[in-house]
């Protein structure tokens, strides 16, 4: 539990690898309601890949603003989002799958001017772990949810769903004006589930039931994992879609891997009446996944960043 003087937070750490028993799962079922975060090991991605990425993203974030505006959202990609959409510091390109391929060689093709192949065939290679990680990880959130539940709902609720990655650079201020400087200003994430990579630099914070920023330190060689709001609403609100964002502590780049994993747009989304459970009330009306992901964008502003304090509450609560 958190207490006043807490500035960080100890998460369980879940060896994605193996079966999880009894114990670990009440204990997975108990960080997703508390806070919805949690650190994943094994999770199968080397250090070289991590390395690769890193040095990749260092060639694109390097190029000219003209270049990287080519990819822009101005331009018929848009897979870059510029400066000063999210905050200042924060730039990022995404990639989408499920070809994660030829989402990679759409944006290097028009930013490095070349076919790059190396740089979409990484990306193919972290896309694909990725989704294999997601997949792997809605089925323990669902086990840890109910007796058979990954049986009972996986493949029916969540075989249709998609991934997309976002590469992230946050910058760091020129000069100190303030103790703390937003990267990422606070919000929760449109996905199921959202895998995290960050690098030694940290800065991640969630926020807590009592409102306070507790920081997630970077924990060697796991991945972070949160619940994003399609997961809360599906669940009834059992797994919890926690409010959180980036602090830049430190005078380094900052550089993470954001990798979203979603429901079909078309997708009503409904908590089952065993999920709900007897006695409990419906948190949430069915809604159509997409028109979630519109009232986001609505609701951040024409052409903003789409995660701006709004949420699946707002939206589709029964009760303020
Ligand atoms: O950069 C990070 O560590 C987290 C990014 C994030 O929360 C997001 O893109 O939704
Ligand atoms: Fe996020």
């Amino acid at each position: 539990m958190a207490t006043k003087s807490q500035t960080s937070i100890e998460l369980p750490i879940f060896d994605i690898s193996q079966p999880l028993d009894k114990s670990s799962l009440s204990s997975l079922s108990q960080a997703c309601k508390d806070w919805g975060f949690f650190h994943i090991t094994n999770h199968g991605v080397s250090k070289e890949l991590y390395k690769q990425l890193y040095s990749l993203s260092n060639l694109l974030f390097n190029l000219p603003m003209e270049s990287k505006l080519k990819v822009g959202p101005f331009s018929d990609i848009k897979s870059y989002t510029p400066h000063f959409i999210a905050s200042p510091f924060f730039e990022s390109l995404r990639v989408s799958g499920p070809d994660f391929f030829a989402s990679a060689q759409a944006s290097a093709m028009v930013l490095l001017n070349q076919q790059n192949s190396e740089f979409s065939e990484i990306l193919k290679e972290y896309g694909s772990k990725m989704t294999e990680l997601a997949k792997r990880i809605v089925q323990v959130v669902l086990m840890s949810l109910g007796e058979n539940f990954e049986h009972k709902f996986y493949d029916s609720e969540f075989g249709n769903c998609h991934g997309y990655l976002r590469i992230i650079n946050y910058t760091p201020p020129e000069s100190v004006t303030q103790e703390e400087v937003e990267g990422l200003g606070m919000h929760t994430d449109m996905s199921c589930i959202t895998i995290v990579y960050q690098d030694q630099i940290g800065g991640l914070q969630v926020r807590s039931k009592e409102g306070n920023w507790l920081d997630i330190n970077p924990c060697e060689e796991t991945l972070l994992v949160n619940i994003g709001d399609l997961m809360q609403a599906w669940s009834n609100g059992r797994l919890r879609s926690s409010e959180h964002r980036v602090v830049l502590k430190r005078f380094a780049n900052r550089f993470s891997l954001a990798f979203f994993w979603c429901f079909e747009d078309q997708k009503v989304i409904c908590a089952p009446d065993e999920v709900v459970g007897e006695g409990h009330l419906r948190a949430y009306k069915p809604f159509v996944c997409g028109d979630y992901v519109k009232f986001r964008e609505i609701s951040s502003g024409e052409g903003k960043f789409e995660k701006v304090g709004f949420t699946v509450k707002d939206f589709a609560g029964t009760t303020s």
